[in-house]
């Protein structure tokens, strides 16, 4: 078996994505390597999509999701984006089936070039988030964080769309709050068993919404999708939007904008934006050593 694979440096609203087709190996990408190819700044991510061979049939590969330190998450919109556009460029085929530890995922390439993910069914029950303690209403649940009497962040909104959500609903906007300080405190708060992506919120009309998140495992990013996701349906069903929205992530270039569908009929979430490619190289899944293709004209390390 070869020491490298090919990847792909790619971005989804800004999202850093590492690509990697694993593809007809039995090895994985290792949480080393993650932690490696996360230290040099010309790799430095947010997920990494690792794409092997499928392990059902009627489905077009597994993917691992791997966090930049080196834990797994179960759920990334942005990543699934940029996987599909991979293979859509690859192949030439236009419609996806996935297969993640979370379940089965189905996406589309359309023609304006633009993506939907459908992201399956969100889980409210406060067990299956997980939350350590029993909320029946996950739409409210009782957190705060800052002085007692005037809480900087409270009363979040949870929900799981694979992976654990919380959305703090906010007045202003959500980059005058320091997220780098609170989100650490909050992501990894007793509450969250299995630690949890943090998102602030501003309902700016009952269509359009805008966050910021703070991910678990990764920090503060330029954009998440699946919290894009769990915040539009928490929304929703708080009665703050409809069940289609525009999130816009304040904090990515250009503040890019994902659409999203709580689907009526099924219950299923339609994330829809774009993908980005950037650059190609070969990595070793073992260590993280990498290389970039000469024909983009960098040099190898
Ligand atoms: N960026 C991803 C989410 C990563 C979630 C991850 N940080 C976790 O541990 O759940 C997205 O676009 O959905």
């Amino acid at each position: 078996m070869s020491a490298t694979v090919e990847f792909a440096k790619m971005n989804g609203l800004g999202n850093k994505i590492l690509v990697v087709d694993m593809r007809g190996r039995a090895d994985r990408v290792t949480p080393a390597a993650a932690i490696a190819l996360n230290a040099e700044p010309d790799t430095q991510f947010d997920q990494i999509m690792a794409i092997h061979d499928p392990k059902a049939s009627g489905t077009d590969a597994w993917i691992d999701i791997l966090n930049s330190d080196g834990s797994k998450a179960q759920a990334c919109g942005n990543g699934t984006r940029c996987v599909v556009q991979a293979l859509a460029a690859e192949t030439g085929k236009k419609v996806f089936t996935f297969q993640t530890v979370a379940g089965i995922l189905n996406a589309v390439e359309h023609e304006d070039g633009t993506i939907s993910v459908d992201m399956g069914k969100p889980v409210f029950d406060w067990d299956k988030i997980p939350l350590a303690e029993e909320f029946h209403d996950t739409s409210r649940i009782e957190l705060q964080i800052g002085p007692i009497d005037n809480p900087v962040l409270h009363s979040p909104s949870v929900a799981s769309m694979g992976n654990p959500h919380a959305i703090f609903w906010v007045d202003r906007d959500v980059m005058s709050f320091d997220l780098g300080r609170f989100g650490p405190l909050l992501e990894n708060h007793p509450m969250f068993p299995e630690r949890a992506n943090i998102t602030l919120a501003q309902v700016t009309s009952p269509s359009s919404i805008t966050t910021r998140t703070w991910e678990r495992g990764a920090g503060l990013t330029l954009a998440c999708g699946s919290a894009a996701c769990a915040t539009a349906v928490s929304a929703a069903r708080t009665g703050r939007t409809g069940r289609e929205v525009a999130v816009t992530v304040a904090s990515s270039p250009n503040q890019g904008v994902l659409t999203i569908e709580w689907r009526e009929h099924d219950g299923h979430v339609i994330m829809t934006g774009p993908a980005e490619w950037e650059w190609s190289g070969a990595l070793d899944p073992s260590t993280g050593a990498w290389s970039r293709d000469a024909t983009q004209g960098a040099q190898a390390r």
